[in-house]
């Protein structure tokens, strides 16, 4: 059942993600949602379909923050929104590998924190898996093009093997505590596994840049007592920023709607 009033959404982040959510929010396209303001770092000189705001004032007047930014965001203003009373719906769950973080989060009030589940599927199934028991083995192998996974701590010698590969380069492989800090625009998918199943250091990632990949492609694989798993996707990138796939900021805009209690919803 839709709520009687719309929630008042604040968004931070007016980049890849957070255009296409603000625009369908403004349209109205997320019944019992409203745009009250965006927040971004760069001046929008009214660009968006909402005036921009500082996060304190965006505290002040909305009961939900969208978080489309970067992980510091939720790290620096996390808390201090929840806090005030809003809600905050994170799409740069990397910044969750740090588990004092992640429980501050999980137990500051009176807002509530809800995560999406962004450019991956089948986190549900395995939250629903991990309890029964925990996993035996969970991987993660995120295919990018190698220009969106560049990172300024890569030596001369990776960034040369990463820029002439004529095929798959494999430029870290790591736990899903390790890898989003290395990556932290680009493997939020490793962190939002980890939410799902529990435990990030239980999750191996392997991130691959490949010269072929037009397509951003994450394989899931997971087995346990009780069964095998697996979950292959495979996105166009986002013509603004080819780190985030196209479908992310329709993955958040379904989160929204659910928080927004429209009916009819697979849960
Ligand atoms: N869960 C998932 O599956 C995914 C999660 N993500 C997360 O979403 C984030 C946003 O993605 P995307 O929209 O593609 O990124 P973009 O770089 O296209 O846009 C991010 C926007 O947020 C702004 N910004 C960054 N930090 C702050 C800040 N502290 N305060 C205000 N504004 C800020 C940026 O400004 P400026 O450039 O000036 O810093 C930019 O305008 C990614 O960094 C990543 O962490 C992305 C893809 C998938
Ligand atoms: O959009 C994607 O495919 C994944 C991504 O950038 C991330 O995990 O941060």
């Amino acid at each position: 059942m839709s709520r009687a009033t719309p929630r008042k959404v604040g968004l931070i982040g007016w980049g890849a993600i957070g255009r296409v959510v603000g625009g369908a929010l403004a349209a109205g396209q997320v019944p019992g949602a409203e745009l009250v303001c965006v927040v971004d770092n760069r001046p929008l000189a009214g660009t968006a379909p909402a005036p921009q705001r500082t996060v304190e004032q965006a505290m002040e007047t909305c009961d939900l923050i969208v978080e489309a930014a970067g992980q510091g965001v939720v790290r620096e203003w996390g808390a201090a929104i929840l806090a005030s009373g809003t809600d905050l719906l994170i799409a740069s769950t990397g910044a969750l590998t740090d588990d004092t973080l992640t429980d501050k989060l999980l137990h500051t009030t009176p807002g509530r924190v809800y995560f999406t589940g962004g450019a991956v599927g089948g986190l549900d199934l395995l939250q629903a898996v991990r309890a029964m028991g925990p996993l035996d083995e969970v991987r993660l192998t995120t295919t990018k093009l190698p220009a969106t996974l560049e990172q300024p701590w890569m030596d001369a010698e990776l960034l040369r093997r990463m820029r002439s590969a004529t095929g798959p380069v494999e430029v870290m492989a790591g736990t899903a505590r390790d890898v989003p800090v290395k990556f932290p625009k680009s493997t939020n998918v490793a962190a939002s596994v980890a939410l799902a199943v529990g435990d990030p250091d239980a999750v191996r990632v392997s991130v691959v840049a490949d010269p072929a990949a037009a397509h951003t492609s994450h394989v899931i694989e997971a087995s346990g007592a009780h069964g095998a798993y697996r979950f292959e996707v495979r996105h166009l990138p986002a013509a603004a920023n080819p780190a985030t796939s196209q479908v992310v900021p329709y993955a958040v805009l379904r989160s929204l709607a659910a928080l927004a209690g429209r009916t009819g919803q697979i849960l």
